[in-house]
C-alpha cells in the first residue's frame, strides 16, 4: 500500500480568508492530505479572536466545499493552546492524524516542531498586505471592504452569527474598559 504523506497547516483563522484557501490548495500539490489545525481553539469573543472554533470550522468546511476540494484530502482539527510550549507539539500530535511535514510562517511553531524532528516549511504568502486576519478584522470594524478578501462561506457565517456587530461591540467594550 502506498504511504500517505500528510502536512500540517496551522492558523487561528480569525476569520478564514482567501490566503488560507490558497495555501491549502497549494499544499495539496505537495502532500496527499492536509491536516488543518484551527489554532487557539479555546478563544472567542475577543477583538483579536472573535469567532469560536465551531464558527471557524463552519467557514472552512463550506469554503473548501465551494472550492471543490476533495473532503477525503483534509482533516479540520481544533487545537487549544496550552501554556507549556515544550509540550505543545505533543498536544498537537495527540489530536491529529500522523503527519511528517509542517507548513507555518510562525517562528515559534517552526522551532517547536523542528526540535521534535519534523520537516518544516515556510509557505509563500499571497497578497499579504491585505490577506491577513488583522487587516480583515480592522476592515470589519471600520466598515471597509473585507468581503473581497474572504470566501463566500466566511461572509455567510459572519452574517448568520451577526459577527460584524459582535466585533463592533467587543471593540466598544475594550475601549470602555481602558
Ligand atoms: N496571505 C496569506 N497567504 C498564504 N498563507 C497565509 C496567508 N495568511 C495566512 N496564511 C497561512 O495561515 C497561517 C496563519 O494563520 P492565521 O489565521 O493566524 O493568519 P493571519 O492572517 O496571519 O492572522 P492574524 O492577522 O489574525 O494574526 C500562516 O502560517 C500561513 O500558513
Ligand atoms: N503553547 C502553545 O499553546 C502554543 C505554542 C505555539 C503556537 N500555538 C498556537 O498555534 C497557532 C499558530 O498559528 P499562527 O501561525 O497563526 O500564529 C496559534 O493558535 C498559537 O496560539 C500555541
Amino acid at each position: 500500500m502506498k504511504k500517505v504523506t500528510r502536512g500540517l497547516l496551522l492558523g487561528r483563522m480569525q476569520p478564514v480568508h482567501n490566503g488560507h484557501i490558497q495555501i491549502i490548495e497549494k499544499t495539496l500539490n505537495y502532500v496527499d492530505e492536509v491536516v488543518i489545525g484551527i489554532g487557539s481553539a479555546q478563544l472567542s469573543h475577543e477583538l483579536k479572536d472573535p469567532f469560536t472554533a465551531g464558527e471557524r470550522i463552519m467557514m472552512l468546511t463550506q469554503a473548501l466545499d465551494d472550492y471543490d476540494i476533495d473532503p477525503k484530502r483534509y482533516y479540520i482539527i481544533p487545537i487549544e493552546d496550552i501554556n507549556r510550549n515544550a509540550l505543545w507539539v505533543a498536544q498537537v500530535k495527540m489530536l491529529t492524524p500522523p503527519f511528517s511535514k509542517v507548513y507555518s510562517g510562525n517562528p515559534l511553531v517552526k522551532r517547536l516542531f523542528k526540535e521534535e524532528g519534523y520537516e518544516t516549511y515556510q509557505p509563500e504568502l499571497f497578497d499579504r498586505e491585505v490577506l491577513s486576519g488583522t487587516e480583515i478584522r480592522y476592515r470589519i470594524l471600520n466598515d471597509g471592504d473585507w468581503k473581497s478578501l474572504v470566501p463566500k462561506a466566511t461572509i455567510e457565517v459572519i452574517d448568520e452569527i451577526d459577527g460584524v456587530n459582535r466585533i463592533k461591540e467587543l471593540s466598544r467594550k475594550e475601549i470602555s474598559e481602558k
